[in-house]
């Protein structure tokens, strides 16, 4: 079955949302989380990427509230696959916290690495799998290494934008948009992302925003995964965080059994993007 399929079968997710009070708390937690991070780094400040998407929205208005705008710094960098809307909101949303930021065009630097890749044919291939994804995440790592360049010269942190939605299905670039010093939002499902947006003041079109890596044209997050994200949330709520086995999760959610396995096969596979590089164990000591 394909992914298309899967997404228009779905039905009745878990209702995942937190009260005003622990909105409220949460909202308290992630920003001393934030001011701890960068004091115990010593650090001056953090840095982020803007997209335009909630994820960053929604943790650069909690930095500011961490840090003061002053010490917050954004960098928006589009390439040629990124909309001029989404580069637009990611500039108004800098604006609008009053934090310094600079946009950064990052396709001459793809296209030296495109230009520098062993095979001749690149070209003919980039737009179909594996090439399209692998360059996808060419583009995120270099936003990493762009970030790491901020936070090492004007000593800051580099703060992550990373759900636990995504954590949990490894949806993301290891080493890319993984790479960074903390995640203050990463223990929220997309839900309660977009429900913690809007409880901090973040504008209504930028937290009903249709989610996308923008790895290339057209990219949807939850078209890719098969799940829209309530479902995807409410399947790891259920089941791959808490207690209720296979079939009782297909009960409760009237979801299919398919749509559970299909997480739980995200889940395991992603595995290897949640443990540190592994080592075999020392033969001598
Ligand atoms: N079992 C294993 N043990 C150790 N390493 C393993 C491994 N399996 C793969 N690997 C390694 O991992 C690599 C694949 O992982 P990776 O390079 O991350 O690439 P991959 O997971 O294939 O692609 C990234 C996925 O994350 C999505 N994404 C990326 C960035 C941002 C967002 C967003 O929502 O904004 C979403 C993107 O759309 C795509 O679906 C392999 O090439 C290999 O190097
Ligand atoms: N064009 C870009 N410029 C700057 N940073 C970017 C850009 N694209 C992605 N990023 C960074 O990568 C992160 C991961 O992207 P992701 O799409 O998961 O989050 P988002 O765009 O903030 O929210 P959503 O998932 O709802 O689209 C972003 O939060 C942002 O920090
Ligand atoms: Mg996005």
């Amino acid at each position: 079955m394909s992914n298309e399929s899967l997404i228009l079968e779905e039905s009745a997710p878990l209702d995942l949302r937190l009260s005003e009070a622990e909105l409220a708390a949460t909202r308290e937690h992630v920003t001393a989380f934030v001011e701890s991070v960068v004091d115990d780094a010593g650090a001056e400040g953090a840095v982020l990427g803007l997209s335009g998407g909630i994820d960053s929205t929604l943790t650069a208005h909690l930095a500011v509230e961490a840090l003061g705008a002053d010490r917050v710094h954004g960098l928006v960098m589009p390439s040629g696959v990124n909309t001029a809307g989404n580069m637009s909101d990611a500039e108004r949303v800098a604006r609008d916290l009053g934090i310094g930021y600079d946009v950064v065009d990052i396709d001459p630097i793809f296209d030296a690495f495109v230009e520098a890749f062993p095979e001749e044919d690149t070209g003919d291939r980039i737009d179909t799998d594996p090439l399209r994804t692998a360059a996808g995440n060419v583009r995120v790592r270099i936003r990493a290494v762009l970030n790491y360049f901020v936070a090492n010269a004007e000593n800051r942190v580099v703060l992550g934008t990373g759900n636990r939605s995504e954590a949990l299905t490894g949806y993301y670039t290891k080493y890319g948009d993984q790479a960074v010093d903390c995640n203050p939002i990463g223990n929220l499902y997309k839900q309660q992302v977009r429900q913690l947006a809007a409880h901090v003041g973040v504008d209504d079109d930028l937290v009903t925003k249709t989610p996308s890596a923008e790895m290339w044209t057209g990219q949807t997050d939850e078209t890719e995964m098969g799940l829209s994200y309530d479902t995807l949330d409410a399947i790891l709520a259920l089941h791959v965080d808490g207690p209720l086995s296979k079939s009782a999760t297909v009960r409760q959610l009237d979801v299919t059994t398919e749509q559970v396995d299909r997480v739980v096969d995200l889940f395991e596979r992603s595995a290897h993007k949640r443990a540190m590089p592994p080592a075999p164990d020392p033969l001598y000591r």
